[in-house]
């Protein structure tokens, strides 16, 4: 199965570049030429438009496609109510929101038999996904393929591997993503997770708000942080099946389900800009100090969605990568602080140079939620490294971090905030910092 899957993504193509107008088709003369809807669309398929923002948003943020596909998406049975698993979403009303850093070492291994859907656990978030606003912190731990259809209808899925690859099969095509490579899904575009290992394992950061985009450059300039040439759209690919497919829906919260009889994911040909995509983390141009001091994390956002306050994100994703530390004079780690904003952090392999490694410590599946003006920062370990080194430029190249930053406190769900995975003592890294203070200098 797996081999299968590789075999497939080593021969994928895909289209360069970000929010652009791309098309593509499976079968040449799909798509139709100088009009989306013509009487009879070519080769006898469907034409559909998604709308992932308002028909009347402005153009430079207007997202929708078109697709050409063998039955309409209208043809289905009608939706029931499944049971949401493991899934919730805002308001997420089942905690208090708390004031203290948590902490979580990897989700447990789950049950033979999870796929993908079934694997996912939310940690918690904010918001309120039929206001389309706030976002949520799922967490997926599979060791199965999906052999059912899901969509998103509360937002577009952001999906962070940190073990084992993923083959997406979207109704644009298909898209193998793998640990230190993101995917997003966007909103109501329907897909299934294939394995690309015998498990896989990672994070989803679910945007109910705006759709997720570039960040300005401003004085970094033309170029710079996630470059657009580098995000890879899928091509064209179909599934001709006829027969029993379950589909399941997520729509305001719950799961809904039907059972199609074909295959929603027979897109022969598309064009638009409202498409899943791909990128990888290593091609991240990082900026920092050449001169001194920290600099504020922002200038490591990959994407951002925007709220309607300029500047004020309801969430970014921010990803620490590989760099070469230089600042003279500089405590080089990330400082002390409290932030108006909300962190949700988590590690995609190896080490995070303000967090002491290692089992009860920050780990790659783990993650830590940093709630607005919650004390953190380095710990005592780090803190008493960090102003005792010696001042060479380092490289850090050792680990690969990510922050989902959010402009409200997030709630834990019930689970995470009982989890047996959340650590008890997470305040003691903190404990022992020494007082150094002489009025005298
Ligand atoms: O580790 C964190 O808390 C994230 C973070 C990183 C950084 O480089 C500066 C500030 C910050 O919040
Ligand atoms: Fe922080």
């Amino acid at each position: 199965m797996s081999r299968d899957a590789r075999k497939t993504a080593e021969l994928l193509t895909y289209l360069s570049g970000f929010g652009n107008e791309h098309s593509s088709e499976a079968v040449p003369g799909a798509l139709p030429v100088a009009r989306n809807s013509p009487q009879r669309a070519p080769l006898g398929l469907y034409a559909e438009q998604l709308s992932g923002t308002a028909f009347t948003e402005p153009r430079a943020q207007n997202r929708r496609s078109w697709l050409y596909r063998i039955r309409p998406s209208a043809a289905h049975p009608a939706f029931t109510r499944t049971d949401n698993g493991t899934i919730r979403t805002g308001p997420f009303t089942e905690t208090v929101p708390d004031p203290n850093r948590l902490r979580w070492n990897p989700l447990p291994e789950p049950p033979e038999g999870t796929d993908f859907l079934a694997g996912l656990w939310t940690l918690g978030g904010n918001g309120d996904a039929t206001q389309r606003t706030g976002m949520a912190v799922h967490l997926y731990h599979a060791n199965s393929s999906m052999d059912r259809v899901f969509s998103d209808a509360d937002g577009e899925l952001l999906i962070v591997p940190e073990r084992g690859g993923l083959l997406l099969h979207t109704e644009f095509g298909r898209l193998p993503v793998e640990p230190a490579q993101i995917a997003l899904v966007p909103r109501g575009v329907r897909f299934r997770a294939e394995l690309l290992d015998t498990s896989a394992r990672g994070y989803v950061c679910e945007n109910y708000g705006a759709p997720f985009r570039l960040p300005d450059l401003g004085p970094i300039g033309a170029n710079g942080l996630a470059n657009a040439r580098d995000f890879q759209a899928p091509t064209a690919a179909y599934e001709d099946v006829e027969g029993p497919v379950e589909v399941v829906n997520k729509f305001c919260g719950n799961l809904w389900t039907a059972t199609y009889d074909h295959s929603p994911l027979d897109v022969v040909a598309w064009h638009g800009n409202h498409v899943p995509y791909l990128y990888d983390l290593r091609r991240f141009n990082v900026m920092g100090t050449i001169s001194y001091d920290h600099p504020d994390p922002s200038i490591f956002t990959v994407l951002t969605s925007p709220s309607d306050t300029p500047g004020l994100a309801g969430v970014d994703f921010v990803a620490f990568t590989p760099r070469w530390l230089v600042g003279e004079d500089t405590f080089r780690p990330p400082y002390f602080h409290r932030n108006v904003m909300s962190e949700y952090m988590g590690l995609i392999e190896g080490a995070y140079d303000a967090k002491t490694a290692g089992e009860g410590g920050f780990v790659p599946g783990g993650g830590s939620l940093h709630n607005m003006m919650s004390a953190h920062g380095p710990d005592r370990e780090t803190f008493d490294r960090a102003s005792a080194a010696e001042l060479r430029p380092q490289k850090l190249d050792d680990g690969l971090a990510f922050m989902f930053e959010t402009r409200w406190p997030m709630t834990a769900t019930a689970q995470a905030a009982r989890a047996e995975h959340l650590q008890q003592a997470y305040d003691d890294v903190w404990s022992g910092l020494r007082r150094h203070f002489r009025p005298a200098g």
